[in-house]
């Protein structure tokens, strides 16, 4: 039977030193790290994340602001917003949730973000930090660098040697975490909707990262003995079995299966959902130190 990787354990510990780190600046600079989320819409899922981030945010001691704004806001008054968020020196950290509405041009809100606040990583500069090995000064994508403490922690940080199959190619989840993968030394291959032969790939793999948005698509039969298996999918499905009308959260591994296969599995929930999490407080903390001129530490 395969570990059990404990995301919410890791990400505790995550979150702890980025309050350690809080304190320190706090005392050494009197600079206390900010994060300002925005929410357009009110989607019910992101709110929980958005709670969720808000909470964590408190616990390590930062200030953090949330702006919850209409489903119909202009995406002119959102770009002003995010041009009062990128003056104000409170705050180090923004987050755009995504999805945006429709009406919405996802990529010029992002890219209106001031780089040195991106703590999501998704403005050019970070993905080109990232992609160029930059890593000293890029910000990267939480889910991801979460995802790579986990592996951490089983495979230890250099993967020489070993196969890695990322399945999904987003540019929030697959592409960065290929390319952090890439930068442990794995040999990594991308894998997509028009990949042929998936199992037979996903077989392959001594770490398989399945980031896909399909409930429990991956089956025991796809993985190799002893792999590491990272799920990042969150999926919504209805659990009758609970009651009339419930759901419960499923990640895109079918969980039972490859644990009876796998070396190490992460569980959803409690797997890469936390980390991500703890990783955006670990980023407002870098950013905050970056700017008070402070060796920020290392996560
Ligand atoms: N734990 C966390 O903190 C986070 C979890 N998530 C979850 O991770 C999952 C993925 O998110 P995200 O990357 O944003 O999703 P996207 O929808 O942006 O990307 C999904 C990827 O999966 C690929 N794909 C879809 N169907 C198949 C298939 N049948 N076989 C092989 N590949 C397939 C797509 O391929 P193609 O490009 O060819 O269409 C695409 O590259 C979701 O469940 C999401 O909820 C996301 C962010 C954070
Ligand atoms: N700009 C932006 N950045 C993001 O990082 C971002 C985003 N937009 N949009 C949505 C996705 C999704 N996401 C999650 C974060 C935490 C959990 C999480 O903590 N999940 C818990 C369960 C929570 C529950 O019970 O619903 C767990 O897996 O244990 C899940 C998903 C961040 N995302």
């Amino acid at each position: 039977m395969a570990e059990k990787i404990d995301g919410r354990k890791v990400a505790e510990d995550v979150v702890a030193a980025a309050k350690t780190g809080a304190d320190r600046l706090k005392a050494e600079k009197g600079v206390v790290p900010g994060i300002a989320v925005v929410i357009v819409g009110t989607d019910p899922a992101s709110q929980v994340y958005v709670a969720s981030k808000s909470k964590k945010a408190k616990e390590c001691g930062f200030h953090s602001v949330q702006h919850e704004l209409a489903a119909d806001t202009s995406e002119a008054a959102l770009l002003s917003l995010i041009g009062d968020l990128n003056a104000d020196p409170a705050i180090h950290g923004i987050l755009v949730q995504l999805p945006l509405p429709d009406h919405i041009d996802s990529g010029r809100v992002i890219q209106s973000i001031d780089p040195d606040k991106d703590v999501d990583g998704f403005h050019f500069i970070n993905v080109g930090k990232l992609g160029t090995g930059e890593t000293d000064t890029a910000f990267v994508p939480c889910t991801p660098a979460g995802s790579m403490i986990l592996i951490e922690r089983v495979r230890g940080r250099d993967l020489s040697g070993l196969t890695a199959v990322v399945v999904g190619r987003s540019n929030i989840v697959g592409k960065p975490m290929a390319n952090l993968l890439l930068a442990a030394n794995a040999t990594v291959t991308i894998a997509h909707s028009r990949t042929p032969d998936l199992p037979g790939l996903c077989r392959t793999a001594d770490i398989l990262v399945a980031a896909v948005g399909r409930p429990q698509m991956v089956k025991g039969d796809w993985v190799k003995p002893g792999a590491t298996v990272i799920d990042v999918g969150i999926n919504r499905i209805a659990a009758p079995e609970r009651g009339e009308g419930k759901t419960r959260l499923v990640g895109d591994v079918d969980y039972d299966a490859a644990a009876a296969v796998a070396g190490a599995v992460t569980p959803v929930p409690g797997g890469v959902g936390p980390m991500t999490i703890a990783m955006l407080m670990a980023n407002t903390l870098v950013s905050a130190c970056r700017r008070a001129g402070v060796e920020p530490p290392r996560f």
